[in-house]
């Protein structure tokens, strides 16, 4: 599977964020979007998940229907939020409704998977803002859909849930991961770098 992106131009205002951004993505590669704050990154991630439209050019994946690719993407960033009034118990039941989890996940797996002490009714907002972090990269992670994209993943993060991050990561190699970082680590993950200040 790929994605083959043509032409993608992203304008805020008369500003050009992205120009003419071309690439083929490849399953079971990972890529780095590197740039400094503001040059375009999560701008980049949030056009290949069809979250906003480009101002030219598109987005295909090989075998998918043009309007369900986003069908086929995992999506963790800090601007994509949980329900902070919701229980741990009812985001699972709605992701696996959706089917962006499968539903074979039970609370058990998933609180063992980011290694949380059982919480029934414990609220999102309770949470603490690195646990809440965990959560929404243990939704990305358990997902079987072949394509994350990752905003700054480990940001907010200490020694431990970097490395609790990076060695269920590393078991997705399979995938086609994309991740838009400055942090060293994050971008020593990924097979190929992509330098958005190319695209302007
Ligand atoms: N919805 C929007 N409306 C207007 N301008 C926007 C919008 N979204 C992003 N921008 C602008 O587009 C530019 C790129 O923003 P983007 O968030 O993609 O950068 P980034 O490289 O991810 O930054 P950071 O490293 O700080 O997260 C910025 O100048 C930002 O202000």
């Amino acid at each position: 599977m790929e994605i083959l992106v043509q032409n993608l131009s992203k304008k805020f205002r008369q500003e050009f964020v992205i120009r003419q951004f071309n690439y083929t993505f490849q399953s079971r590669n990972s890529y780095a979007i590197t740039g400094p704050n503001g040059s375009g990154k999560s701008t980049l991630l949030q056009l290949l998940a069809q979250f906003t439209l480009p101002n030219t050019g598109t987005v295909e994946m090989s075998g998918v229907d043009p309007d369900l690719v986003y069908s086929q993407i995992t999506y963790a960033a800090p601007y994509v939020e949980l329900i902070e009034e919701y229980t741990l118990a009812e985001h699972l039941e709605i992701l696996s409704k959706n089917n962006y989890l499968p539903s074979s996940i039970t609370l058990e797996t998933l609180e063992r998977f980011i290694d949380l002490q059982p919480g029934r009714y414990k609220l999102i907002k309770n949470y603490s803002s690195g646990m809440r972090q965990k959560i929404k990269l243990g939704f990305a992670l358990l997902s079987e859909r072949p394509v994350l994209l990752l905003d700054e993943p480990t940001t907010n993060f200490d020694e431990q849930a970097k490395n609790w991050f990076f060695e269920r990561l590393e078991q997705q190699r399979n995938k086609l991961i994309i991740i838009a970082s400055n942090e060293s680590r994050e971008i020593n993950f990924c097979q190929e770098k992509i330098s958005i200040q190319e695209f302007k």
